[in-house]
């Protein structure tokens, strides 16, 4: 079985389509990488896993997304729950303005941990999953802003893990970092795979050479070819899928 498995979706903002009869599916504790040029529908599907899209107005989903086998379009589905197994990280670092500490704890205690041994645990651990605790250690009380750029991309994928989901959504999580922070990240990721999901919109096709398994290539809405990524980056077996790794577009 697959840990997330998507068929046939469509997905409409008002009028207009964006994804055209997707069909894509990713195995348990993989990498994947969603490339493809500016408006091809990469943020969109990503957001379609854990139901960001449902917040906004006037959308329409056709296709099916199940992940451990359950329709997370049921109606029965906890979307709670759901973004709770299914954690997101954003382009740009967007920490609270809180502590680092508090940071990582807020999304324990929003979902009702009160004891504060638990809670202290889980954010040693998820910083130190991050391997950021090295760095803050001494400073936990201190304002997450006063952390450089890619500490606070760091800090917020510690506060999507201190949650244990099984999934990691990532929508360019290095777009706004210098080399050195990327290439901690990237390595980072490599590391998670181990106990999550990982699915990752990136511009930087470097990037998705270096941290995913599997490659999928959308055009215009449509996914174009998805494969192994070594595969897309030496044989693709579409033109348009050359083409755009090559750099002839996009
Ligand atoms: N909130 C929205 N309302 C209306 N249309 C939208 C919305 N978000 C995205 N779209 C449209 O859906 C299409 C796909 O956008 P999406 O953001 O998924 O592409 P993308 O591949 O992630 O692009 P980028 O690489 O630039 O982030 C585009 O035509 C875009 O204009």
């Amino acid at each position: 079985m697959h840990k997330i498995e998507s068929k046939n979706i469509n997905f409409y903002y008002g009028e207009t389509q964006a994804l055209h009869d997707v069909s894509l599916s990713m195995k348990e504790n993989t990498v994947t990488a969603l490339i493809g040029p500016s408006g091809c529908g990469k943020s969109t599907y990503l957001r379609l896993l854990n139901r960001m899209n449902d917040l906004i107005d006037n959308t329409n989903l056709t296709g099916s997304i199940l992940i451990d086998g359950q329709d997370i379009y049921a109606k029965n589905t906890n979307v709670d729950d759901l973004r709770k197994n299914v954690g997101m990280v954003f382009q740009k670092p967007n920490p609270f303005p809180k502590s680092i500490f508090e940071n990582v704890a807020y999304g324990l205690k929003v979902n009702g941990i009160t004891d504060k041994k638990i809670i202290e645990e889980r954010v040693i651990t998820s910083i130190e999953q991050v391997a950021l605790w090295g760095e803050v250690k001494d400073k936990l009380k201190k304002s997450a802003f006063e952390l450089s750029g890619g500490q606070q991309q760091r800090l917020c994928i510690a506060r999507a893990l201190a949650i244990q989901p099984s999934i990691l959504l990532m929508d360019e999580p290095t777009s706004a970092l210098d080399p050195i922070s990327t290439s901690k990240i990237e390595e980072l990721i490599y590391e998670l795979k181990n106990k999550y999901t990982i699915v990752i919109v990136t511009h930087n096709m470097q990037q998705a050479g270096r941290v995913s398994d599997t490659t999928a290539f959308f055009y215009m809405g449509e996914l174009i070819e998805y494969d192994k990524t070594k595969t897309i980056f030496t044989k693709p077996s579409q033109k348009q899928t050359e083409d755009y790794i090559t750099g002839r577009f996009g």
